[in-house]
């Protein structure tokens, strides 16, 4: 492989292009979310007077002008500005600011239009927390709350199908076979993986829970899945054995969460049956520790989520709310929200912006990666060749054994046999960005590689 194909990466996806779906999205989706989340915080006017008297009238009205000015800002194409609050991520922030800075050409301001697509999604969502946190009281204010509570009781019908298979299928472990525990393994891992479909950022806040029960549609999904390295991830749970003798010392599972509501469930019920069956002796959960992407998960999202389960007058339902409950008591489960995932970084740039949490990641024996916007990351939201390797566009980032499960959504897609993304151009032209299509893309660093013989 040439030198600069290895040091020089291809240019990231941007609304620069004209016509591009970075484009459509800043231009389109963008202002709409913005618009949605002045309407809610809006709509909250009353409860903040409830809660905190006249004060609360004011943060409202100043929570509103910051956006509303964030907005006119977007939609004119005006220079991306610092952040002014002060928070424990702002420095880390406009560092990036300027690293952006130095890369425009003749000195011209970083801007939503020329700049990177995946920098200037990320910058508006951090805009909007930095509108909150400088209107007190109402800086705790989550403006994506209500779409995220209402996707999860929308989807109240699959998650109860969902909660039953698992309690079902847990209930009749004891003459569990391998091929078993595989053949529920790999169904669970793709609920988890088309869950993944129920993303607001997406659908702009449109309503998009799932409705018809999750087990039923898999087999003729998987026609679906353009990377299936489901089996690769299996060798890592099955062959992680402890030193030397047959007892397992159980691995560490890490689960890079993406949306709250069906797909947070889903990622839960894959969770449990690992724990339970003795896949796996720890997971560790990563969430977002502000309201991001409209959907995706914050701390507040997964101990409701635990609760709501828990608190369910179906009993299957219930009896996984309590058994995950005790995960998260006994210490099988972890939650954390380190501020890198919300920070607008590629994962290349995570060794040298947040060592601490690569250093953790390199503890896990598997680590899933959730969504479309981790994939974004993953691999830099650049305009890769369909063949490369997944490992090429990594670009050195890999801590540990890592799979993505993603659904499309944006049009960065790599790993493919040659002709594949030529085929499903030809029939259908929207096969990256519709979330139709999905991956269960793996890579595993060379040690682990050699381990696994492959
Ligand atoms: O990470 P998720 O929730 O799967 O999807 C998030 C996302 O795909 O939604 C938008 C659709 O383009 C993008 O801005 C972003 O990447
Ligand atoms: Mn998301």
């Amino acid at each position: 492989m040439a030198a600069d194909q290895v040091l020089i990466p291809p240019p990231s996806l941007s609304a620069k292009y004209e016509g591009s779906f970075a484009y459509l999205t800043v231009r389109d989706r963008l202002p709409m979310i913005l618009t949605k989340v002045i309407d809610t915080i809006h709509r909250n006017k009353n409860n903040f007077f409830e809660k905190h008297g006249e004060v609360g009238v004011e943060a409202e009205k100043r929570a509103i002008s910051f956006l509303s000015k964030l907005r006119n800002e977007l939609q004119t194409d005006k220079p991306v500005l610092l952040l002014t609050d002060s928070a424990d991520d702002t420095e880390a922030w406009n560092r990036y600011m300027q690293r952006q800075q130095d890369l425009m050409e003749d000195r011209q301001p970083v801007s939503w239009f020329k700049s990177p697509w995946l920098y200037v999604e990320c910058y508006m969502y951090r805009r909007i927390q930095e509108a909150l946190w400088l209107s007190p009281p109402i800086s705790d204010f989550d403006a994506f709350k209500e779409g995220k509570t209402s996707g999860f009781f929308e989807s109240q019908q699959a998650i109860i199908s969902l909660c039953t298979y698992l309690r079902e299928i847990l209930a009749s472990t004891d003459n569990a076979s391998k091929k078993w525990l595989f053949e529920h393994f790999f169904r669970l891992l793709q609920v988890s993986l088309w869950g993944n479909r129920c993303d607001l950022s997406i659908s702009a806040g449109q309503e998009n829970s799932q409705k018809s029960n999750p087990m039923d549609c898999l087999a003729d999904l998987q026609q679906f899945i353009l990377v299936d390295d489901s089996d690769k991830v299996w060798s890592i749970l099955t062959s992680a054995q402890g030193s030397g003798g047959s007892e397992k010392t159980g691995i560490r599972v890490d689960i890079i969460l993406d949306n709250a509501g069906f797909e947070l469930v889903t990622d839960l019920v894959l969770a449990d049956f690992m724990v339970s069956v003795g896949l796996a002796k720890e997971v560790r959960f990563h969430g977002k520790s502000i309201p991001w992407y409209v959907s995706d998960v914050n701390k507040q999202d997964f101990d409701w989520t635990i609760s709501q389960t828990t608190a369910s007058n179906h009993k299957h339902m219930s009896s996984c709310g309590v058994q995950w409950k005790r995960h998260v008591k006994d210490g099988a489960w972890s939650y954390h929200d380190h501020r890198f995932w919300t920070l607008p970084h590629e994962f290349c740039d995570m060794p040298a912006e947040a060592a601490d949490l690569y250093s953790t990641l390199q503890g896990s024996d598997l680590i899933l990666f959730k969504g479309d916007l981790n994939y974004r990351r993953l691999t830099g939201d650049r305009m890769w060749e369909h063949t490369v390797p997944f490992e090429r566009a990594l670009r050195g980032f890999l801590p540990a054994p890592l799979c993505s499960l993603r659904t499309l959504k944006a049009n960065v897609q790599v790993g493919l046999q040659p002709g594949q993304a030529e085929k499903l151009a030809s029939q259908d032209p929207e096969w990256m960005i519709s979330g139709k299509y999905a991956v269960i893309q793996f890579c595993s660093p060379l040690k682990e590689q050699q381990q696994q013989g492959s």
